[in-house]
């Protein structure tokens, strides 16, 4: 087969062999914010980043280091001050249906009840299906993540874990080829969380493994276990990739017994090591 030169550059060879296109590619992403106070503030300098099809990559750094602005260039809710943004080869020029996204704040609209939440954006992404298959998409969503019982409540009258999985679901349901998970599960409970890590690798899995995940998170175990590579950034302002550390460990994994592995052990020190590096005693001024 003669690829073309576009085709050339989006096909990447895997560490298994299977070629497989980007998803994302972030090219010299620079993000500048106006405001009155402050003048201008650079939040991001010179991203690159790709992402391939399939693949589960998390952002980790510390608070204010740009995580969520990256995501939002992705999502197309935040413009590059310079450089460009693909998903699925085409420049992202604002929000689409082919990217979903879980925020830190759940964004439901007050108004609506849980079932309804979910009920309007699976009307509004997946126009083709019938109103029963909405519903019982729905109802699915919502057994998932255990608020089936709670469908009629509106979001005020839930907890702040109870409204993140609402979110989870909305993004679920609607299937997008690219999931953007900003910090999805850091307000749930451990027990909570870690049921919500299998159901993300069921659907992932489902869609054999074709749905693209970036996810945002502060949790070191978490970005080991779900992910194929770990993105580090540095502080900022002008924040930059720190390194790109990938995970070497077979799936499907266990979470009790990977981390007696030699992979995990090591790609935890040293993801630990280059989120601490800057808190040794001696770097205080
Ligand atoms: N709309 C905006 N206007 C001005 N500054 C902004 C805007 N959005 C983000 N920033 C600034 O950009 C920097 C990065 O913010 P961002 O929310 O991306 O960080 P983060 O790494 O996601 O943080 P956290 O982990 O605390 O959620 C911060 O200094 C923030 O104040």
């Amino acid at each position: 087969m003669i690829l073309t030169e576009t085709e050339e550059t989006v096909v990447k060879e895997t560490q298994t062999g299977v070629s497989k296109p980007d998803a994302i590619k972030i090219k010299n992403v620079t993000v500048s914010f106006k405001s009155k106070s402050n003048g201008l503030y650079t939040a991001l300098h010179n991203i690159n980043l790709d992402v391939k099809k399939g693949e589960i990559v998390t952002l980790i750094g510390h608070s204010g280091c740009g995580k969520s602005t990256l995501m939002n260039t992705i999502s197309g809710m935040v413009a590059p001050t310079s450089g460009e943004v693909y998903a699925n080869g085409n420049l992202v020029k604002g929000p689409g249906p082919d990217r979903g996204i879980v925020f830190q704040n759940y964004s439901l609209l007050p108004w609506l009840s849980v079932f309804q939440n979910i009920y309007v954006a699976v009307d509004s992404a997946l126009k083709d299906l019938s109103a029963t298959e909405k519903r019982e998409l729905v109802e699915k969503n919502l057994q998932m993540v255990h608020l089936w019982e709670h469908r009629h409540k509106l979001p005020g009258h839930l907890s702040g874990g109870m409204k993140q999985r609402v979110a989870i679901a909305r993004a679920f349901a609607i299937n997008p080829s690219i999931l953007l998970l900003d910090e999805p599960f850091g307000a749930l409970d451990a027990l909570t969380k870690g049921s919500m890590h299998i159901e993300l690798l069921k659907l992932w899995n489902l869609d054999n493994r074709n749905k693209t995940i970036v996810m945002v998170t502060h949790d070191i175990e978490e970005a080991i276990f779900l992910s194929d590579r770990v993105v580090v950034m540095n502080n900022g302002p002008a924040a930059t990739i720190k390194e790109i550390v990938d995970v070497p460990l077979v799936r499907p994994r266990n979470k009790k017994s990977i981390v007696h592995e030699a992979g995990y052990m090591d790609t935890h020190d040293r993801l630990l090591g280059l989120l601490t590096d800057k808190f040794d005693i001696n770097d205080i001024d």
